[in-house]
């Protein structure tokens, strides 16, 4: 039942991947590795005597396995590691068949399944181990591959042993403990996948919420955001921070000469030069159309200035892929932990303006900006 239920999850997970299919990546192969273990759990409960079923039932169960390694490297980016799967398929149908039919060796068979199956989990755990985050979800996705592992370690060791236990179609303790968790673990392990899946859910919607998804810079509501937590530590140091406002200059007759996607690829070019010329604890957003705001957190005016100017000089030089332009640029300075974000918002745009009216391609200080630095003084 339980197994079943695994199965009717897929369908979740399925789904999951439709509606998300490049931000979490991974969810169709855990969806697929389900359904074949429940296939391959099915064949098993009905195949009697038959050693053909049940090489089928272990090959559909390694297959599925398989694919869920390849669902958790591709989850966490990684290259699927095919030659690894198909490694393991393969023995698995060679050994199975070799230790049924030419040399036949129930435990020998056992031993060697239940290496392949181990080989699988401990690469899904190493992977796991290597690129999840500290969080309850990767603990406890991680935590039932690893008593998966470890129950199928036991089998393996149990069979070289030649213990009868191993025999999963007998009465034994090991056996009955065996199948009441390896079908639990079915079950439980697809609530694993919705949770990890469900947390980078979490962490996708709050991205794009935060996020302009053209240049793939902060948009308002997250600079909101950084500004609060900036304007907090700022608040407890007693420090400076300054704001640019960096605006393109006649982007409308790029936009008009070179075509829509062509001011796009400006405006993605203009993020990540100016990207390139900040420190990391700096922050840049996108407001809108062709205006990009920075932050530039314990930063006095001189300093800033000559970010400004690098910013500039940086966007002037000619590269290839994008038409000529220039930037103006206002800047304003923030002394007063009292000031709002909007207060030193409009500060900076009059700079700006100002900066437009006076010819373009300028860099202009919002005049209360000084005055503000010498009461500070
Ligand atoms: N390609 C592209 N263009 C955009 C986007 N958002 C706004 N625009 C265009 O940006 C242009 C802004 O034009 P204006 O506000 O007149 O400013 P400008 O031509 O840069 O002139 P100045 O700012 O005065 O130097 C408009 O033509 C908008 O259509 C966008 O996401 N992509």
């Amino acid at each position: 039942m339980a197994t079943l239920m695994a199965g009717a999850m897929s369908v979740v997970l399925y789904s999951a991947h439709l509606n998300f299919p490049k931000e979490i990546q991974g969810l169709r192969d855990w969806a697929q590795a389900l359904l074949l273990m429940v296939v391959g759990v099915v064949i098993f409960a009905v195949h009697g005597n038959s050693n053909i079923l049940l090489l089928c039932s272990n090959v559909f169960i390694v297959w599925g396995l398989g694919l869920m390694v390849i669902g958790t490297e591709r989850f966490y980016q990684l290259r699927p590691s095919w030659r690894l799967f198909h490694s393991v398929w393969i023995l698995t149908i060679l050994g199975l068949g070799y230790w049924m039919w030419i040399k036949p060796s129930f435990t020998t068979r056992v031993a060697v399944a239940s290496l392949l199956v181990f080989i699988l989990h401990a690469r899904g755990l190493f992977v796991i181990w290597k690129n999840g985050d500290n969080h309850s979800s990767t603990w406890f996705f991680g935590s039932l591959i690893f008593v998966e592992s470890i129950m199928v370690m036991m089998r393996g060791i149990l069979a070289l042993a030649s213990s009868t236990d191993v025999n999963l179609m007998g009465t034994g303790v090991f056996a009955s403990l065996y199948l009441a968790i390896s079908h639990l673990m079915t079950l439980l392990m697809t609530v694993g996948f919705m949770t990890v899946c469900t947390r980078r859910l979490q962490i996708t919607l709050e991205r794009r919420s935060t996020m302009d998804p053209l240049t793939q810079v902060l948009n308002r509501r997250g600079f909101a955001d950084i500004y609060a937590k900036e304007h907090a530590l700022m608040r407890r140091e007693s420090t400076f921070m300054t704001m640019l406002n960096i605006d393109i200059d006649y982007f409308k007759r790029i936009n008009d000469a070179h075509g829509h996607a062509v001011g796009d690829c400006v405006l993605v070019d203009v993020a990540q030069m100016i990207g390139k010329a900040l420190r990391v604890s700096d922050h840049v957003a996108r407001f809108g159309g062709e205006e990009f705001v920075v932050l530039l957190p314990s930063t006095e005016l001189d300093r800033a200035l000559h970010i400004a100017e690098r910013i500039q000089a940086a966007l002037r030089a000619p590269r290839v892929g994008v038409p000529p332009y220039t930037v103006s640029i206002g800047v304003a300075c923030q002394a007063s932990a009292e000031e709002s974000l909007d207060g030193i918002l409009v500060r900076a745009d009059k700079a700006l303006y100002s900066a437009k009216e006076r010819g373009r391609d300028r860099i202009e200080v919002a005049p209360d900006t000084v005055t503000q630095m010498r009461v500070r003084a």
